[in-house]
């Protein structure tokens, strides 16, 4: 339980279906950052006494800071755009979580994700995207495997948020309003590339910005401040609208182009995870979602062995993005996924 709308409403509902309920809350970062902090921690407890159910809050830093934070920032300092909350949910909520669920007993983890899981008839689980398409986050839960999968539960998979929200208020939950969670919970909004730096300052590194044809077209002050598909705050005025294309770290360059030079058709994953745990046979043909708010393309992946595989989109794709992960979908199910590792 997170204190918000979402895992109150999680929690009450399971109570209301009869189950017995206990509220376990990570204690992951530091107090004032915008989420996942001691406020939070507050706010749960208060859900948690008016639903008459235990509370446990368990300490999560340690575990948080190695495997998402210190990660972040590597990404960063290697040229890459990471996406921490798909760590932070197979590491932390289905990872140290399930651990302290089943130390006390738990029978399932039930959490406010927006996503379905259900077994079917081979005997797998299958993890399904939500009923609503605008707070879907099966994306980030692709890395989930069937002895995680087994344990949970996802009560809000069918329901709208509006539905949620208006299931709350009629419950009474006593829910402080905040902010959706954004990506970035343990950073405060516009502080990322001082955060990047403050933990490793070697990424404050002068280096050139390229045009298409090799040309210096500008300065720039560490890769950690691009991201493949960055449009504004590349401080250089052309005659045309530039974005990012690539970042190489080799030569600590940022390469630009016009918007036709970064839509690209394929690219190559590494650490493919496949949530029913066997590897499809030959070529798999489905849909890609190469970011989270994609709404997946057509395309072929191929198996290349060692957790590796090569997408091939049927369109060309705007800034594929080395450090994101393509996550595979067909017919409403994830199927797994894998992490850009370059794109052409
Ligand atoms: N600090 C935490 N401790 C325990 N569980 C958490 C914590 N943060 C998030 N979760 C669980 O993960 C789910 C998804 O987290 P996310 O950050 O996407 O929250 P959200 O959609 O804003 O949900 P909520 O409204 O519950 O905060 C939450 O609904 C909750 O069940």
């Amino acid at each position: 339980m997170s204190g918000g709308t979402d895992s109150s409403a999680a929690a009450a509902m399971l109570v209301d279906q009869g189950y017995e309920v206990i509220g376990l809350t990570a204690h992951m970062w530091k107090d004032g950052s915008r989420c996942c902090s001691l406020e939070d921690v507050e706010r749960a407890r208060k859900v948690c006494s008016y639903l008459d159910i235990r509370h446990y809050v368990v300490n999560a830093q340690e575990i948080f800071t190695d495997k998402i934070v210190d990660p972040f920032v590597e990404a960063y300092a290697a040229g890459r755009t990471p996406s921490p909350c798909i760590y932070c949910n197979s590491f932390v909520k289905f990872g140290f979580l399930v651990d302290r669920a089943l130390q006390l007993n738990c029978d399932y983890l039930a959490t406010g994700h927006y996503a379905g899981v259900e077994k079917q008839a081979d005997g797998k689980y299958h993890l399904l995207s939500a009923k609503d398409p605008n707070k879907d986050q099966s994306y980030f839960l692709h890395r989930l495997n069937q002895k995680q999968l087994a344990f949970l539960l996802f009560p809000l998979a069918d329901l709208p948020k509006p539905e949620v929200k208006a299931y709350s208020k009629e419950r009474g939950l006593p829910i402080v309003p905040r902010g959706e969670s954004q990506d970035l919970c343990f950073i405060e909004e516009g502080r990322l590339a001082e955060f990047v730096e403050q933990r490793d300052p070697s990424v404050v590194k002068k280096g050139e910005i390229h045009d298409p044809d090799g040309n210096v077209v500008g300065h720039h002050n560490g890769l950690h401040r691009f991201t493949v598909g960055q449009r504004g705050k590349l401080g250089i005025a052309l005659g045309e609208r530039m974005y990012v294309k690539r970042l190489d770290k080799e030569n600590n360059v940022v390469e630009v182009a016009p918007r036709p030079g970064v839509m690209q058709v394929a690219c190559a994953l590494d650490e493919v995870h496949w949530i029913s745990g066997d590897e499809p046979e030959g070529e798999l043909r489905c849909e890609v979602r190469p970011r989270y708010r994609s709404n997946g393309a057509l395309a072929n992946v191929r198996f290349a062995g060692g957790g590796k595989a090569d997408v091939v989109f049927d369109e060309p794709q705007f800034a594929l993005t080395p450090g994101q992960a393509a996550v595979f979908y067909k017919d409403g199910e994830v199927l797994g996924g894998g992490w850009i590792d370059e794109a052409s």
